[in-house]
């Protein structure tokens, strides 16, 4: 049997998959927890992702491995391949004025028309920009920049900085793929180039970036000889791992929210709101992402005292509507709506409205109905849905799944638990193995019945 791994560094933590090749059965598994926060040393990164190998039994057996990660975080290397601070990743606001700052000088027509996407904070543009304005030093010893699974891929490579890898600070080794590229701001989707000269805009000079790698291409060798795949974005190894087709929209409930469809053509959204990414099959993936997504839950339930299980079932015995009590749940600032400073507010409270039941239930339609709202825009870029297929962490949770069909118009399906993002990886790892993309079969274990509420989504609508 001839194994392959799939790696997922994501937000809140690393998870490896051994899978066998040649049916996609998972056959080992392990993970590491990431730090908190929105600004991490990617140290923490290589840390957990060693640690999680380890969980999963080693990659003694393994003979190609690829990595998916959160995308956008900006890793800026210098010329001896040393970090040179915290990376900022895709969660961090502090560069939101930065991206306005991009968007008044370049035109937000012109950067859909250009790079197929408007600056946000998330975005690693935006980030460069802020490093050049708020520590100019740091700037200026920029010799490169990767995102999260570049620089997992180049150090699993053996590249890193002198005395801490076997192959060196090997700068122009660093490689990507179209899906994480298409989500700096500077390379297009449509292209298939780096713009440089906007990549200059933001950090104010150029830097070596990563090579971009076509899907099933190898990115080299580890040092004991395993092949590596070339990565991808997180959502882009989602779609990949359910093998997703036309029609099938996806639906992440993660730290962040996504809701993304591979598509034949690139999007080009010039309000912003959709981004017009590349998926890691050669396609595109237009893609909304909210900033609050599983959080929400986790914070209501902390404030409840319950656990997930609990917080469902507390939503459950209450009416869709939660009696008028709504959860504008932005937390964390949001990105779509792009309102980066703002907080959450609960609206409708009542002596009657105002129970755990109905707080419960308002922060699951409050998440959900920001999704619904990313989903009527993607739709609006030329997007069928015939279905959705949602996966991330909250996705498990049965109060979610049910209150989805009451929330979207359209069929939801909940794939088997699994790891999609870092199966998508996996199915990297085979691509560039055999020269093949393997088609393994997903399953699924529920399919609520559609029980469409428009009062869910019309009572939140007439808040914003
Ligand atoms: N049954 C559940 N109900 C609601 N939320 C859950 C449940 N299980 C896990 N989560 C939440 O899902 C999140 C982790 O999901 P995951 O997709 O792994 O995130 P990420 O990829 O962003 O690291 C955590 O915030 C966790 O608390
Ligand atoms: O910013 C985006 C997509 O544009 C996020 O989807 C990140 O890629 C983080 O993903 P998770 O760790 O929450 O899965």
């Amino acid at each position: 049997m001839s194994l392959v791994a799939g790696i997922d560094s994501s937000t809140q933590s690393c998870k490896v998959v051994i899978v066998d090749q040649a049916t996609g059965n998972v056959i080992r598994t392990g993970r590491a927890s990431h730090p908190a926060g929105t600004e991490v040393a990617p140290s923490a990164w290589w840390d957990a992702l060693t640690t999680a190998i380890a969980d999963a039994g080693g990659f003694d057996d393994v003979a190609a491995v690829s990595v998916a990660g959160q995308q956008h975080g900006m890793v800026a290397l210098d010329s001896d391949g040393n970090v040179i601070r915290d990376a900022l990743l895709w969660n961090d606001t502090r560069s939101a004025q930065s991206a306005l700052d991009l968007i008044a000088e370049v035109g937000a027509d012109e950067y859909a028309r250009r790079v197929g996407v408007v600056p946000v904070a998330s975005f690693t543009a935006t980030k460069l920009r802020w490093l050049r304005d708020a520590e100019p030093e740091n700037a200026a010893r920029v010799a490169a920049v990767a995102l999260p699974h570049d620089w997992l891929t180049w150090r699993l490579r053996g590249f890193g900085p002198a005395g801490e890898s076997e192959r060196g600070p090997v700068l122009k080794e660093l490689t990507t793929d179209r899906s994480d590229a298409s989500g700096t701001a500077y390379w297009s989707a449509a292209t298939n180039e780096y713009d440089r000269e906007l990549l200059v805009l933001a950090l104010g000079h150029d830097a070596v970036l990563p090579r971009v790698l076509g899907p099933g291409e190898s990115a080299g060798e580890t040092p004991a000889g395993i092949i590596v795949g070339p990565g991808a974005g997180d959502n882009a190894g989602a779609a990949l791992g359910l093998g997703a087709a036309s029609g099938d929209v996806i639906v992440s409930i993660g730290t962040s929210g996504t809701v993304f469809a591979v598509t034949e053509s690139p999007a080009h959204d010039p309000s912003g709101t959709v981004a017009g990414f590349a998926d890691a099959s050669g396609l595109f993936l237009p893609l909304i992402a909210t900033l609050n997504a599983a959080r929400i839950l986790d914070s209501i339930s902390a404030l409840l005292g319950v656990n997930h299980n609990e917080l469902g079932e507390l939503a459950l015995t209450t009416e869709p509507g939660s009696d008028g009590l709504v959860l504008q749940p932005y937390f964390e600032g949001e990105r779509t709506p792009n309102l980066p400073d703002a907080t959450a507010t609960l609206f409708g409270m009542t002596l009657g409205s105002t129970t755990r039941n109905n707080l419960a239930r308002a922060a699951i339609e409050g998440l959900l109905c920001g999704l619904a709202e990313g989903l009527d825009a993607v739709r609006a870029q030329n997007v069928d849905a015939h279905r959705i297929m949602i996966v991330g962490g909250a996705a498990q949770n049965p109060a979610v799944q049910q209150i989805a069909a009451q929330v979207f118009d359209v069929p939801v399906i909940i794939p088997t638990p699994g790891e999609y993002v870092a199966a998508g990886a996996a199915v990297q790892a085979a691509w560039a193995l055999t020269g093949t993309r393997p088609s393994w079969p997903v399953s699924i274990s529920a399919e609520p019945a559609v029980d469409f509420r428009p009062v869910i989504r019309e009572q939140y609508a007439a808040k914003r």
